[in-house]
């Protein structure tokens, strides 16, 4: 198990102390609020160039300009993705130039109460939170590779622990649709990612890794009527961006992937359902189930 002297309470500015990111390039889509804008913010602060990955330009914008006028070294920028829409992951992959250090795979939706496809009829859940980030993370591993030592961060929940990867029934055809069951599967899958990543790209020094934030109120809970968590276990958005940003920058993580993170440290892999929410279940850091899902979700994107 890896252990940091960071935890519940550490924010990302406290993971960062001392680390100086100058010269390194950071992606963090979904930076255009939550736990994103304080991703950007710390790696920002620790001196790395960092591209806002975002589907709504103007609000991209307003939090790109803050950072730079509260920073010290206008090295926050803005481009358009929509995660969902593949066409427009393949347009963002197609202007990126250059080496990317940190790949933080952090945009995401929750719950949506009803079943949502996109024009694949890939449920959106699935679509947005795993397949967009599964095609920038594969179009992108040119990039990855020309970073010598890249880490990608995969942003999953403890909705892992609610549904596995139900690799017969992704779109939900024929399990009745329920919005935490569908939310579980993408995070899952987020977490795959980071197992398979690892496993394929490990040899080129690129290494992944995924964690849960941890509760935070944001515009995520906007379909379930707020967070629901009791006060003691929540964190501010600094304290949910420092696990992402520990992953994406530590040398304490130096040659460490495929594995899942919670309070800044590795998280127990569990067997069933603790009642209280906190590790990883086993399908989700399953090899044999990472190999699976990369192999399939090449085939969904390439069949589009
Ligand atoms: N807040 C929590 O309690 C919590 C808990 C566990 C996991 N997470 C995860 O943390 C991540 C960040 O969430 P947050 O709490 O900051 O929520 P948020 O709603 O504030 O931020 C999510 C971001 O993703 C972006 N996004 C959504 N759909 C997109 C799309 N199609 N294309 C591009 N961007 C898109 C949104 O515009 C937003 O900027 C998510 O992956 C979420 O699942 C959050």
């Amino acid at each position: 198990m890896i252990t940091t002297p960071f935890g519940f309470a550490s924010t990302a500015h406290d993971v960062l102390r001392d680390i100086d990111l100058s010269g390194q390039r950071a992606i963090v889509t979904g930076g255009s609020s939550g736990i994103g804008i304080e991703t950007a913010r710390a790696l920002a602060a620790a001196g790395a160039e960092v591209t806002l990955a975002v589907r709504n330009m103007d609000a991209g914008q307003q939090v790109a300009d803050a950072l730079n006028a509260a920073g010290r070294h206008n090295n926050v920028r803005v481009a358009h993705i929509d995660l969902s829409d593949q066409g427009s992951v393949t347009s963002f992959v197609a202007h990126w130039q250059g080496p990317l250090h940190m790949l933080i795979n952090n945009g995401g939706i929750m719950a949506l109460p009803t079943l949502e496809l996109t024009r694949e009829g890939w449920e959106m859940q699935f679509a947005t939170n795993f397949v967009g980030h599964f095609a920038l993370t594969v179009g992108l591993h040119p990039a990855l590779a020309a970073a010598d030592g890249a880490r990608v961060v995969s942003v999953s929940s403890s909705g892992n622990l609610f549904a596995p990867v139900f690799f017969d029934d992704l779109h939900f055809d024929f399990i009745p649709y329920d919005p935490f069951l569908a939310y579980g599967q993408s995070k899952t899958a987020c977490a795959l990612l980071a197992v398979e990543a690892t496993r394929r790209w490990k040899a080129e020094g690129i290494v992944a890794n995924a964690l849960n934030p941890g509760a935070i109120a944001t515009n995520l809970q906007k379909h379930t009527g707020g967070l629901k968590t009791p006060p003691e276990r929540r964190k501010s958005v600094a304290q949910g961006a420092a696990t992402s940003v520990l992953l994406a920058a530590s040398p304490l993580l130096d040659g460490v992937g495929g594995r899942y993170f919670e309070d800044c440290n590795e998280a127990q892999m569990v067997l069933q359902r603790p009642a209280d929410y906190r590790g990883v279940a086993r399908y989700a850091l399953d090899p044999g189930n990472a190999e699976r899902l990369w192999d399939r979700t090449l085939q969904l994107i390439s069949a589009r």
